[in-house]
């Protein structure tokens, strides 16, 4: 009864804000109309007194007049969203927070996917040793290969000028340049299409208001990546075509491992962000069409035991992240090539301290860079910290294996399988390591190793994902039964508010 009569007044009370916010009224009137929606929500005894509820029944009247992101494009203007949302203190993030297509969801995870794609055809790129063929930087001219046998002879020609061609690759043939420059091409043509098949949707999508604002700004920060992305990618190019960066870096024609590993984290930033945002928006959908299932979750996950997982979990990923790194600086310095057994470097289980701490890698005087450059330029020692961070991540997914297997109850259905996956990916993941390793970096088994990598942060993201709690907004909203009450009313009640807001919830 008391529910049925919130409803009604509510109804009463958001249509009559939206002819407020339509008719340009009064600050003052506005503020006086939003004190009342305050008191309103207050006195209504449905909601406690806490800040956390008052926040709801915001979100709920602001729902109900239909000043949300959908509501917005069905009721009124922005701007009048705007200013009825500052009027009751509904912010325009709580507003407009909630709903985002699941269109703009699959058509993220589905970037991911290319975004996975390119990370692991970078790597046959290098692995091939195919990534200084082509010497120049045209982001949209370069987009054609060269045609007819003119045009290759002049590629050529420029690439006999590069010192990887001078000092390492004198003999090689026209068509065996045709091969590194394809892979080259390929790559960076992937990279164009990328960008292409994100930022064109991502303009359609916010212009059509298909993602709210909040999804709008991690798309913002996505398509910044992705312009950095590029950028970086000429910018790691470069240190391998510079004579005077190679003779810095006392190094054969190869790009510098910083840059190749900067260029590998920001493409597994890029990833991660697509992918994290598209889980998102699928999980909040689903929740706001099944909100009784969605009120059960939430309560699964204020179990007291979810609270340690969800920082594990979040530190899981960072790690598994920070040992992919560690990976990228092996790669850029060949260090895979050296001491190829395993569990044991050599003879015994560590080289010994001199070569580790090496003085010929300190470039000071005082010898005060030594620590930090054996850790980053010496081969034997970065592949040392790789064991060494791999060996963790692997111990640390067990931690977290049979920590979850310990508190199975308090686990959400889906954790319990991610993390079951978690375990199975980190061990292939050391066994293509240690492979790698056994073979002297075999292309196959590298590559592998590499899209194994990001296997592995696929696995923890998802399972940080699955134990975060939900956004504020969307939780006050379904922690105080609002959605569920809405669904349940909407069928008989035959008021028009009750039936668009009911459509927002589904
Ligand atoms: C959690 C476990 C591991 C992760 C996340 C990981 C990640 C990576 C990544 C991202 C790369 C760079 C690939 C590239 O850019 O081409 C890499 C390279 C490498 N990793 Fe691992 N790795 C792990 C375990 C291991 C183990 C246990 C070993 C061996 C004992 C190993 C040996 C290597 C070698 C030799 C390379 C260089 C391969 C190349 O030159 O392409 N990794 N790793």
């Amino acid at each position: 009864m008391l529910m049925k009569s919130l409803f009604r007044d509510t109804g009463a009370l958001g249509a009559s804000v939206r002819m407020l916010a339509r008719s340009k009224a009064p600050v003052s009137q506005r503020a006086g109309l939003a004190s009342l929606s305050r008191r309103f929500a207050l006195g209504s005894g449905v909601v406690s007194q806490s800040l956390r509820a008052k926040s709801a029944s915001f979100s709920r009247f602001s729902r109900l007049s239909g000043f949300s992101g959908l509501g917005s494009r069905k009721f009124g203007s922005s701007s009048a969203l705007r200013n009825a949302a500052a009027a009751a203190k509904v912010t325009p993030e709580m507003a407009n927070s909630v709903k985002t297509s699941n269109v703009v969801a699959y058509w993220l995870i589905g970037t991911s996917g290319l975004v996975f794609g390119i990370v692991v055809l970078g790597g046959l790129t290098r692995l091939t040793e195919s990534g200084l063929s082509i010497t120049e930087w045209k982001p949209v001219t370069g987009s054609l290969p060269p045609i007819g046998q003119a045009e290759w002879e002049e590629e050529f020609a420029k690439y006999r000028d590069s010192p990887e061609f001078m000092q390492l690759n004198s003999h090689i043939t026209l068509d065996e340049f045709k091969f590194i420059f394809f892979m080259e091409w390929a790559h960076r043509l992937w990279g164009r299409a990328i960008g292409a098949i994100f930022i064109a949707p991502a303009i359609y999508f916010a212009v059509t208001k298909r993602s709210s604002p909040h999804v709008n700004k991690r798309l913002l920060g996505l398509t910044s990546l992705l312009g950095l992305q590029g950028f970086l990618g000429w910018w790691m190019v470069k240190s391998g075509l510079d004579q005077e960066q190679l003779d810095a870096r006392q190094s054969k024609p190869t790009v510098s491992q910083y840059r190749l590993t900067t260029h590998l984290g920001a493409a597994f930033f890029l990833y991660m962000g697509m992918l994290w945002t598209g889980l998102d928006i699928l999980k909040e959908n689903k929740w706001m069409r099944n909100p009784a299932e969605a009120g059960k979750l939430l309560k699964a996950l204020d179990n007291p035991v979810l609270g340690p997982m969800r920082k594990i979990a979040v530190g899981l990923l960072a790690f598994c992240f920070v040992t992919a790194m560690s990976g990228g600086m092996v790669a850029g310095l060949d260090a895979g090539m050296i001491y190829n057994t395993w569990p044991k470097m050599g003879a015994s289980w560590f080289p010994n301290g001199r070569e580790l701490m090496d003085p010929h890698f300190a470039r000071r005087e005082d010898k005060s860079d030594l620590w930090w450059r054996n850790l980053l330029e010496n081969p034997t020692t970065v592949q040392l910290v790789h064991r060494t961070f791999a060996t963790a991540a692997f111990f640390g997914v067990l931690a977290v294996h049979m920590y979850a297997l310990k508190h199975k109850a308090a686990m959400p259905r889906n954790a319990q399988k991610t993390v079951h996956a978690l375990m199975g990916v980190v061990t292939l993941q050391v066994a293509l390591g240690i492979f790698t390793i056994l073979y002297v970096v075999p292309t196959p088994l590298a590559s592998t190793h590499q899209a194994g990598s990001l296997a592995l942060v696929t696995a923890a993201l998802v399972f940080a994902n699955q134990v975060r709690k939900p956004r504020a907004s969307v939780r006050t909203m379904i922690n105080s039964g609002f959605a569920q009450n809405l669904v349940n009313k909407t069928a008989n009640s035959g008021s028009k508010i009750m039936s668009e807001a009911s459509k927002l919830t589904r």
